[in-house]
């Protein structure tokens, strides 16, 4: 598990840390700014330019400068702000890089760097920039050289990873003690370019009692995935029900199907039209098939699979129908277990919400950002914008799990620690690896995990299936079927 940190956060550790625990704070500095060099073993330090701030991403800046000249390589200061405005550390690595004779400029020549560092803010830029600022800025990303950002990219906001009027384009961001969920999130993540989190020897200790409140998952969380049992038997791992597919559209079914089976459940029954059988049959023998057709749904067979069911996922290639509108509010009002409702149930909601009115809080939403637009009547820009927000939002008011599906997809109860999700792939854009999500979160809530949790965990495996998917196949050509088969290469 890794903390993804907002500026205000990141500040309140800096401040117990330094004035309770007692760390100087020109000794974190020193350290961070040692392990910016570090980290600049890769650059090609020919000639390099800090650009400084007047805040203590400056003065970190200032400390760079010194070491490298000292290590004899030729480095310019230049320095962008107000003189009367210098952060009491600002003004000492100021004083002390002088000491040493390290030069500043007051413009940058084009041509001249070969790596630029960028300590003009970090964590404490508080309003959009403009003039001198954007200008330096702007001259940054047009020249052709490498750019190492210290802890921020300047002009991303560490707090949403929003572009502040404008932005450094990174190479590497070396960020410090703890990830920030700006280097997380879009277009915060792009800026930053390789994210490097160093320890500087502020700790956990610094949060005292309050947590951050958002965090992303790591490859040690794989040890949630339950144990299996020497002693079991097919009705150990769960019974999913997967209601999905349409005339015309079977695919669905078998992705969610065929990723709960892969993710280690004992038995999926798929409740799909009559036209479907044999497609499903022929390609996932495994599952048991029931199926209904047009206005036969009333019936004990519907009762029978609900009660069956452990895990019921609903939706995936369902279309609008009538049918499907039907299976959906029978479902959300007679079924007792936990819920994965996904793509035209979502649709479905969307234009009724009176049918979550039975919600028995075991549900998980896997909306994609255009469904949460019409389940919320918001733009799709302002979702995006706001991803977290709005998860958190939607998920409190309606007392579910939502997982808004994006390039981070974000997972919530609303009320308690947010997760952001950091695996995956650009290649998995593609139809049908909604589906296998599904089923991935459908075979965790089979096996006993919680509904938070088989969600956040769901997600989180379902990016590495498509990272082991992509690093096997390239991501231009991926397959939802290629990230199901690469579910066995994270859960072994
Ligand atoms: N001892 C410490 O406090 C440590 C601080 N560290 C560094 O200090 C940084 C935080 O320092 P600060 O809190 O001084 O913040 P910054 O250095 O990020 O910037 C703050 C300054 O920028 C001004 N500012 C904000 N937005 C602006 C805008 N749009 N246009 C013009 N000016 C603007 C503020 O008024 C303030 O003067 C971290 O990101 C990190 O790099 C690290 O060295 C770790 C230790
Ligand atoms: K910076």
């Amino acid at each position: 598990m890794e903390y993804l940190l907002n500026s205000e956060e990141m500040k309140r550790c800096d401040l117990t840390t330094i004035e309770k625990i007692g760390m100087p704070s020109m000794v974190l500095m020193e350290r961070a700014a040692l392990s910016v060099i570090e980290e600049l073993a890769s650059f090609d330090l020919t000639k390099v330019l800090i650009v400084c701030g007047s805040g203590n991403n400056g003065a970190d800046g200032y400390a760079v400068a010194r070491l490298l000249h000292l290590q004899k390589i030729a480095v310019d200061i230049l320095f962008i702000g107000n003189e009367q405005k210098r952060s009491p550390e600002n003004n000492q690595q100021k004083k002390i890089a002088e000491y040493y004779g390290v030069k500043s400029v007051k413009d940058i020549e084009i041509n001249q760097y070969t790596t630029i560092i960028d300590a003009l803010f970090g964590i404490g830029l508080s309003r959009p920039l403009s003039g001198k600022y954007a200008e330096v800025i702007t001259k940054i990303n047009q020249m052709n050289v490498e750019v190492l950002s210290v802890d921020v990219p300047s002009g991303i906001s560490a707090d949403n990873g929003k572009v502040m009027g404008c932005g450094i384009k990174a190479t590497k961001t070396v960020t410090f003690a703890f990830n920030k969920v700006g280097l997380v999130l879009y277009p915060g993540a792009a800026y930053a370019g390789m994210v490097k989190v160093k320890d500087i020897g502020i700790t956990e200790a610094g949060f005292e009692e309050e947590f951050p409140k958002v965090y992303s998952y790591t490859i040690e969380d794989l040890a949630k995935i339950p144990k299996r049992n020497p002693y079991s038997n097919k009705g150990t791992y769960g019974k999913i029900l997967v209601i999905a597919g349409s005339k015309n559209m079977s695919g669905a079914a078998y992705f969610s199907a065929k990723a709960a089976y892969r993710m280690g459940v004992g038995l999926v029954r798929i409740v799909t039209p009559e036209e479907n059988r044999q497609i499903i049959q022929s390609l996932l023998p495994e599952a048991i098939v029931t199926t209904y057709q047009k206005k036969q749904l009333d019936g004990d067979w519907l009762m029978d699979a609900i009660n069956w069911a452990s895990v019921i996922v609903i939706g995936p290639g369902m279309g609008g129908s009538e049918e499907a509108h039907y299976l959906l509010s029978k479902v959300l009002s007679i079924s007792e277990v936990p819920l994965v409702i996904d793509a035209d149930a979502i649709n479905i909601l969307a234009k009724e919400p009176g049918l979550l009115q039975h919600n028995k809080q075991n549900i998980i939403l896997t909306p994609h950002i255009g469904e949460m637009s019409r389940l919320t009547d918001k733009p799709i820009s302002e979702i995006a914008e706001n991803i977290i927000e709005v998860a958190e939002r939607f998920a409190k008011e309606k007392k579910l799990t939502c997982v808004l599906k994006d390039a981070r997809t974000i997972v919530t109860e609303g009320n308690r620690g947010t997760y952001v999700n950091t695996s995956g792939n650009d290649g998995m854009a593609t139809g049908g690896t909604g589906d296998v999500l599904t089923g991935v979160i459908a075979g965790l809530l089979g096996q006993g995990l919680s509904v938070v949790e088989a969600a956040r965990l769901g997600v989180y495996i379902h990016g590495l299936a498509g990272d082991a998917a992509a690093a096997k196949k390239g991501a231009y050509g991926l397959l939802a079927d290629d990230v199901c088969e690469a579910i066995n290469d994270v859960v072994k």
